[in-house]
């Protein structure tokens, strides 16, 4: 099942910049084991801003849930899920 997720990343001006670098660090470190994974596919910088706009392909929203709630960054984070369904003009849906 695949999802669109809207992350907007703010972390605290006053966290301590090691601490910050950590999380920064821990967070990719989780995305890539993710995309390599498979349930991940696509992660996408939003220009101009701290933001990313990502893919997940996962069983349920109850999986994307434990996911994303256990990103490093989740407690910075303002997240909007989308579940995406097939488009039945989508070529891919044509026989
Ligand atoms: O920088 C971001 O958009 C937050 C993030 C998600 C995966 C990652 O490595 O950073």
């Amino acid at each position: 099942m695949l999802f669109h997720v809207h992350m907007d990343v703010a972390i605290p001006h006053d966290l301590a910049p090691d601490r910050r670098a950590a999380l920064v660090a821990e967070e990719k470190a989780r995305a890539l084991e993710l995309q390599r994974s498979g349930v991940w596919p696509h992660l996408w910088r939003i220009v101009g801003e701290y933001a990313n706009i990502s893919v997940f392909d996962v069983d349920s929203g109850d999986d994307l849930h434990a996911l994303l709630s256990s990103l490093p960054l989740f407690p910075y984070m303002k997240i909007k899920v989308t579940p995406l369904a097939i488009h039945p003009s989508d070529l891919k849906a044509q026989s």
